[in-house]
């Protein structure tokens, strides 16, 4: 198999294992690039798994995954960091350090991304911050700021390098839905700028809302909405 020009993800004939435990078989699907996807799926059906094995968290003992150029089921643990940098990963828990500033959060960041000129890191700075509608936030502390607005900053942090993909796991979980709707639509405009998301979500409001392709976990498989027929309900 190769690997498709326009392709960010491809995954054929894998099997995701959590230790010794099996979590889905004979998974295959391909994410283009630009393409906005939700993973669903009831809790314990294998969502965080997936993702974790495709930003190389879990092994992939069987099968085939090419992400961001990437051969994730032969990579290299040294390669492991070059193949995050083309992600931008995001979690329901914001996993921020509370005691730096916003500024602080995302210059570590880059730091542990190999930038290194001041100048150039300000600007990145700012360009991420403006993205996400938080310009005036570089010097606040986390604790200034409501949860949706540090589900920005995380969003601004994954953005640094410019990922082709950003994975994200339940990124609206713990916001109420006013906000969550907010920070879907900052989704919705880094994916209208060519960037494609997977995003896993039990929030069946954004997925009436605003209606896509959905991947779903279900007893061990993972169905597409390209060419299965299932619910878009998933029971908790
Ligand atoms: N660290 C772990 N070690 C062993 N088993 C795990 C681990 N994490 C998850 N599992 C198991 O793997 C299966 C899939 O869990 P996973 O977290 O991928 O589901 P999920 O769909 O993301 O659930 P949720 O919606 O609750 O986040 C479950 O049976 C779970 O118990």
């Amino acid at each position: 198999m190769t690997f498709a020009q326009d392709s960010v993800v491809r995954i054929k004939d894998a099997a995701i294992y959590q230790g010794e435990h099996p979590v889905l078989r004979d998974v295959s699907f391909t994410i283009n690039k630009g393409e906005f996807v939700y993973l669903i799926g009831r809790t314990g059906s294998g969502k965080t798994s997936l993702l974790k094995t495709l930003y190389a968290d879990l092994p992939l003992p069987l099968g085939e995954a090419y992400v961001a150029g990437y051969q994730v089921h032969k990579i290299r643990q040294h390669e492991v960091p070059y193949l995050r940098r083309k992600l931008g990963i995001i979690f329901q828990d914001f996993q921020l350090f509370f005691d730096r500033t916003v500024a602080e959060n995302l210059f570590f960041v880059m730091r542990a991304t190999g930038w290194g000129d001041k100048g150039k890191m300000k600007r990145r700075l700012s360009e991420v911050l403006m993205q996400v509608g938080l310009d005036s936030a570089a010097g606040k502390m986390p604790h200034q700021l409501s949860g949706g607005e540090q589900q920005r900053i995380v969003i601004a942090r994954s953005l640094i390098n410019e990922p082709l993909i950003l994975v994200a796991d339940e990124p609206t979980g713990n916001l109420d839905p006013d906000v969550s709707e907010g920070i879907f639509q900052l989704f919705q405009e880094i994916n209208n700028s060519g960037t494609a998301v997977l995003m896993a979500t039990h929030n069946h409001k954004l997925l009436n809302d605003h209606p896509g392709r959905v991947l779903k976990c279900e007893k061990g498989k993972v169905l597409d909405s390209v060419h299965d027929v299932f619910s878009f309900r998933s029971e908790f």
